[in-house]
């Protein structure tokens, strides 16, 4: 694992959002195409403003949430509509969007058809993760109901997730594709977190998920 400290918060952002227009660029300088999955929570929409006016081909660039809330996407919890505001406009409007929300009541009756769109982006490319307090990342929370399944090595690409933690039933990305990532930036705020993230490098996924990708990561981490 990677450790950056930065002196801010707003130097963080810009920087965060200026290496992954430079690793997409890469990307796309070898492939047709370049994956970029990202969190939805209150962290990453300064990265974003910045992001979406990034001079890169983003029409070959496939965007996805790492994690969705199970909300309507006009509702103000609603991931989707982090993105649609504040990442998926100015260029990065070119970019093809990866939905992991499509309206139901539950994420089980549509999560075949989610999980078939999702499978032809596998490696991503580039990920971005936020990390809870709790040391969640994604929708993989300590004490989730499908935790064990979600770590598991066979599991499926994406799950349903419900957890004491999270207010509404979640759909996520599982540590197997989290682990393939080509390239993974964790973004983190304040002293909590940075105990936290310290705590979980000694500690196991089971207790702490975000452990199950920090060997490879770069973490960024502001006060
Ligand atoms: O939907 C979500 O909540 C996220 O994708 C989640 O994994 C997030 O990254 C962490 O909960 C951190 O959230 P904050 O950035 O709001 O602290």
């Amino acid at each position: 694992m990677e450790f950056i400290e930065y002196p801010d918060r707003e130097m963080m952002m810009i920087d965060l959002a200026n290496r992954i227009a430079g690793e997409l660029n890469t990307c796309l300088r070898q492939h047709d195409w370049a994956s970029f999955a990202v969190p939805g929570g209150t962290t990453p929409g300064p990265i974003f403003d910045d992001l979406c006016s990034a001079d890169l081909d983003w029409s070959r660039v496939h965007v996805m949430l790492t994690d969705e809330r199970w909300v309507p996407e006009d509702h103000e919890r609603s991931n989707t509509r982090l993105l649609r505001e504040r990442l998926l406009i100015d260029r990065a409007s070119a970019a093809t969007y990866v939905p992991l929300y499509k309206p139901a009541e539950t994420p089980e009756e549509v999560i075949d058809e989610l999980s078939e769109t999702i499978r032809p982006e596998m490696p991503i490319s580039i990920l971005l993760l936020g990390m809870g307090a709790d040391m969640h990342t994604a929708s993989l929370f300590p004490g989730a109901d499908r935790l064990a399944d979600a770590l598991d090595r066979n599991a499926p690409p994406l799950m349903a997730m419900r957890a004491p933690g999270a207010p509404e039933p979640r759909i996520t990305l599982t540590a197997p594709v989290l682990r393939s990532a080509m390239s993974t930036h964790v973004v983190i705020t304040g002293a909590e977190k940075r105990a936290a993230l310290e705590a979980a490098r000694h500690m196991k996924p089971a207790e702490a998920p975000i452990a199950t990708v920090l060997s490879d990561a770069m973490v960024h981490w502001a006060e």
